[in-house]
């Protein structure tokens, strides 16, 4: 990758103010896979330059020249989308196949679907004597995590164009390389110079950075609570809009109308995609206590099914988990169920049999897990699922919502009036009934301290806009 130790800053790759380098690992080797150059605040400082310069005209371009660009942009986009796959599959451990349909695949779904929307979207709508407007809000930095790497740069970069903001993007420096190479594309999309800025970095130095700086209007962030919680910190003092996309700890409501080995069997499976390393998994599965048992067998049962290898090899199987940082805190919290009594029914601490290098965890189901475990509370992000028993519905939904968190949460059950009646009641910005097909136009975002604000189709257009109101218009 021949820009990976520069930045892309005002329509150009540049060098890094000073070169401090950091490998990329190769999760499935532990090898390093690449390198990148990690960015300071005076890099953040010219890309955040280029970004004002570039508002003042972006911002007047008209919806036809944006969809012209983003047009461009998915042609690209799917011309190196295998490359794409590729490339994410290296950085973040992600199987191929999956890498390149879904990992690299969701940020085309997103791309056509915020094209499909700034089609029709209103920037204008009449009051009576007051005309609203809605307009780009301004330089917008950009937080990412390496967990879905394009589906996040693209639920913030298509919006953000759609509406005529400019940005600063800091992809994870864990995940970096799929961002350097969406740079790319954005270069020969013929993204006006300042448009689109990539600095790369850590969370302290170039992450906090883009949260304070005053020439930024609002950071759109996509990451864990305990980051989350800076960048609103370091926000704090310029007022700018701070979007968070955070953490989860989803339950998963399987009623007792339900086909119990199917509900289960999809739970796990649902569970332990992208190895677990999912914001929305469905890490809590609540069964009826006297069916509790039978789950647990069948849920066992589900989780040896799931082999694990490196990404690059054959097959339907599980990648590792991205870093040896991420591998230590799950294989720390599988020894804390154990400790606190959760009956271990498949997996447990260790690589799977027969695996000696690469950060694979062995897809682990827990039963008999009490609400106030850390297993039911903490974030674990690896292939690791909880299961745990109601007595009524008003229970099963009571303990459900009983986290801080409320992000997503699924319900099963044969009667779709029950289940609509149950996902009325959850605390949680994405209800999923009887696992359905993922959704572009479904607004996703947290309830609680999972986050604010919503990404996706419309609900994504809005968060980049500001509402100017310009009262005695005209009439009606
Ligand atoms: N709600 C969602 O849409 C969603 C989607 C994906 C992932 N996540 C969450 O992301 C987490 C996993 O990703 P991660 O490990 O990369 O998270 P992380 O919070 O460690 O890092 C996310 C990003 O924040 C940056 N960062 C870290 N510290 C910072 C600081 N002090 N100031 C500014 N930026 C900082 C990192 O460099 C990275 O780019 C999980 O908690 C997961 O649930 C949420």
């Amino acid at each position: 990758m021949s820009h990976a130790l520069q930045f892309y800053i005002d329509g150009a790759w540049v060098d890094p103010a000073e070169l401090k380098r950091l490998a990329v690992i190769d999760p499935s080797t532990e090898e390093p896979c690449g390198e990148i150059a990690i960015g300071s605040a005076e890099d953040v400082d010219k890309a955040v330059a280029a970004a004002r310069r570039a508002f003042e005209s972006f911002s007047l371009t008209s919806r036809e020249e944006r969809l012209a660009l983003l047009r461009r942009l998915q042609t690209i986009y799917e011309r190196r989308l295998d490359e794409l796959g590729a490339v994410i599959s290296r950085e973040m451990g992600a199987p191929l196949p999956f890498a390149r349909e879904w990992q690299a695949g969701i940020g085309l779904r997103h791309l056509k679907k915020a094209i499909e929307t700034l089609e029709t979207f209103r920037f204008e709508e009449p009051r009576g004597t007051t005309m609203v407007f809605k307009e780009p809000i301004g330089v917008v930095g950009m937080i990412t995590p390496w967990n879905w790497p394009m589906n996040q740069i693209m639920a913030k970069v298509a919006p953000a164009l759609a509406t005529g903001c400019t940005m600063v993007l800091k992809p994870s420096e864990i995940a970096p390389l799929s961002a350097i190479l969406f740079a790319e594309m954005m270069d020969e999309a013929g993204v006006p110079a300042g448009v689109f800025n990539l600095v790369n970095g850590d969370g302290p130095g170039v992450g906090e950075a883009i949260s304070r700086h005053p020439g930024i209007d609002m950071v759109s962030f996509t990451g864990s609570t305990r980051a989350g919680i800076l960048v609103a910190k370091g926000a704090a003092d310029t007022i700018k809009r701070v979007h968070q996309e955070l953490g989860g700890k989803s339950a998963n409501i399987l009623l007792p109308d339900v086909d119990l080995e199917a509900a289960v069997t999809k739970g796990v499976q649902g569970c332990f995609g992208n190895s677990g390393q999912s914001c929305n998994a469905p890490t809590r599965m609540f069964v009826p206590a006297d069916r509790h048992d039978e789950a647990a067998e069948i849920a066992a049962r589900a989780a040896s099914a799931f082999k694990t290898g490196p990404a690059d090899a054959d097959g339907v199987h599980l990648g590792p988990v991205v870093s040896q940082m991420q591998y230590d805190k799950i294989q720390r919290l599988i020894e804390t169920g154990i400790a606190e009594g959760a009956s271990l029914v498949a997996g447990g601490l260790g690589r799977p049999d027969g695996m000696n290098r690469g950060y694979f965890v062995q897809p682990t189901v827990f039963a008999h897990v009490t609400p106030d475990m850390t297993i039911a509370r903490e974030e674990i992000f690896g292939p690791v699922l909880s299961i745990l028993s109601y007595e009524s519905e008003e229970d099963a939904i009571r303990l459900a919502n009983d986290t801080v968190y409320g992000l997503a949460a699924y319900i099963q059950s044969g009667d779709p009036a029950r289940a609509r009646r149950v996902a009325s009641r959850m605390r949680a910005g994405s209800v999923y009934l009887d696992y359905p097909a993922w959704d572009p136009g479904a607004p996703f975002g947290g309830y609680k301290q999972s986050g604010n604000g919503r990404e996706y189709a419309d609900f994504g257009l809005e968060e980049f806009l500001e509402i100017k109101g310009v009262v005695g218009y005209g009439a009606a």
